[in-house]
């Protein structure tokens, strides 16, 4: 493949030396990043297949969704204003356990065709029948970590580990390396220590990171403590679970020893939720107070039958807003560190920092393109601000991973989108009626 050009435009690197770069121009070949920096700088001699020209636009590197069930886009607007347990157990849980393999198919494909057109190029997810999530990745051109959700108290517990241990077997590395898999024990409450520890095992034989949910509620606190004398986070210790890399969606929730274990913890990854958190009411995580102590701390959706949509933009402002206002302090969580967040930081909190979350020669190329020649972003004093706490999913025009194309001027390439949405709508109806 040649070697496509796009120049004119601001780029926001994320890294820390040249943040952001005026007039700037990025040169991609195959999927790599071969060029990045001022439009002056560009090497004379080389030639384009293609050239965008983004004068005015602004690039920033593809957000990173840290936690997500993408297929939860077909119960969007099922079951909302209830309180964790009771919307899992009474509403989602039932319904899920009707749903087959082309449902989530279907539900992951208009999550992807969202989450394209929202700026998100890579998502770690967590639910069933995740060969049809692989699928939809595979065939969508999106980036995603993909995990089976697997619940140790129940029928099926057994079931879950080897259906898990497949799918990374399976998958891993799959679709030239966008695809990358986990193994994912749902929470302390749904797999218990000796559970916990048999996944584990196939953590060390497949040297595949660990997706949970962890600190959620204040119930699950009280349950946990009820149950074991200690917090999830000292009981999940206590198993060995930090010592393999995580992915922790939520820790809302923390005590001070709980961070000095997260904090010693070898490679963790948190997932912060706010819109999820606020909906749900769950609670506001200690965001400020984690990234002061040195954790990773991404950005995610969680599913959109709980926030209801799947759209990183909202999901940073959230962020920022909600930390503001939960520490009394307005300088908590600025908009330069949300940016961050939603991009190397989440790349870290998913073990790929060395491949994704910045524009430098060498990674591989995931970026978005921002119009910003729009009523809401005149003028430009901050670019920054801007994407935070003014942009809108509509004002993203193009949107490439691996160095693929996947949306244009907002025309996405790779899916048939009028399909997507009819199938999808029918999926969902023949669920709720099933
Ligand atoms: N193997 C399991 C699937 C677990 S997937 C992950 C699960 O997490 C559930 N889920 C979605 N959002 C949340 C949340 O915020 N907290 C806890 N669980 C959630 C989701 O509905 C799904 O059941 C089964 O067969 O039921
Ligand atoms: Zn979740």
């Amino acid at each position: 493949m040649g070697k496509l050009l796009i120049r004119g435009a601001d780029l926001m690197t994320m890294r820390d030396d040249t943040f952001i770069i005026h007039d700037g121009a990025i040169v991609i070949e195959d999927d790599k990043f071969i060029f990045v920096g001022e439009e002056k700088d560009l090497p004379q001699e080389w030639e384009y297949d293609k050239i965008i020209e983004a004068k005015d636009q602004v690039i920033m590197p593809g957000m990173i969704n840290t936690h997500t069930h993408a297929a939860m886009t077909l119960l969007r607007s099922y079951a909302d204003d209830l309180p964790l347990m009771e919307w899992l157990e009474k509403r989602i849980w039932p319904v899920e356990a009707r749903l087959k393999a082309e449902d989530v198919y279907w539900g992951s494909m208009v999550a992807i065709l969202e989450m394209i057109k929202s700026g998100t190029t890579c998502f770690a997810d967590m639910y069933f029948y995740m060969d049809e999530v692989a699928k939809a990745v595979e065939e969508s051109g999106i980036r995603g970590v993909l995990s089976h959700g697997m619940i140790g108290v129940g029928p099926n517990g057994e079931k879950d580990l080897a259906v898990g241990r497949q799918f990374c077997k399976d998958w891993e590395g799959k679709a030239d390396g966008r695809i990358r898999t986990m193994l994912a024990p749902h929470a302390p409450y749904t797999c218990p220590p000796d559970y916990l520890r048999k996944v584990l095992e196939i953590a060390d034989e497949l040297k595949v990171p660990i997706h949970i949910h962890l600190c959620e509620t204040e119930t699950e606190i009280k349950n946990i403590k009820e149950q074991y004398g200690k917090t999830p986070i000292q009981l999940v210790d206590e198993v060995g679970l930090f010592d393999y890399p995580v992915l922790a969606a939520h820790c809302v929730h923390l005590s001070d020893k709980d961070f000095e274990i997260l904090k010693k913890a070898k490679a963790l990854g948190i997932a912060h939720n706010p819109q999820s958190n606020m909906k749900l009411a769950s609670g506001i995580a200690p965001v400020q107070r984690m990234l002061n102590e040195g954790l990773t701390v991404g950005i995610g959706t969680d599913g959109a039958s709980s926030n209801n949509n799947l759209n990183m933009l909202e999901e940073m402002s959230t962020a920022a807003l909600l930390q503001k206002v939960g520490t009394m302090d307005s300088t908590a969580l600025p908009a330069g560190e949300c940016l961050r967040m939603a991009t190397i930081y989440g790349a870290r909190a998913i073990g790929q920092d060395a491949e994704l979350g910045t524009l430098e020669v060498g990674k591989k190329a995931d970026l978005i393109i921002f119009d910003f020649s729009k009523p809401h972003l005149v003028p430009r004093h901050n670019i920054m601000a801007h994407t935070v706490y003014s942009a809108q999913s509509s004002d993203i025009l193009t949107v490439i991973v691996n160095g693929q194309i996947l949306m244009e001027n907002r025309e996405v390439k790779t899916i048939d989108e009028e399909r997507v949405l009819f199938e999808a709508e029918r999926t969902s109806k023949e669920l709720l009626r099933r």
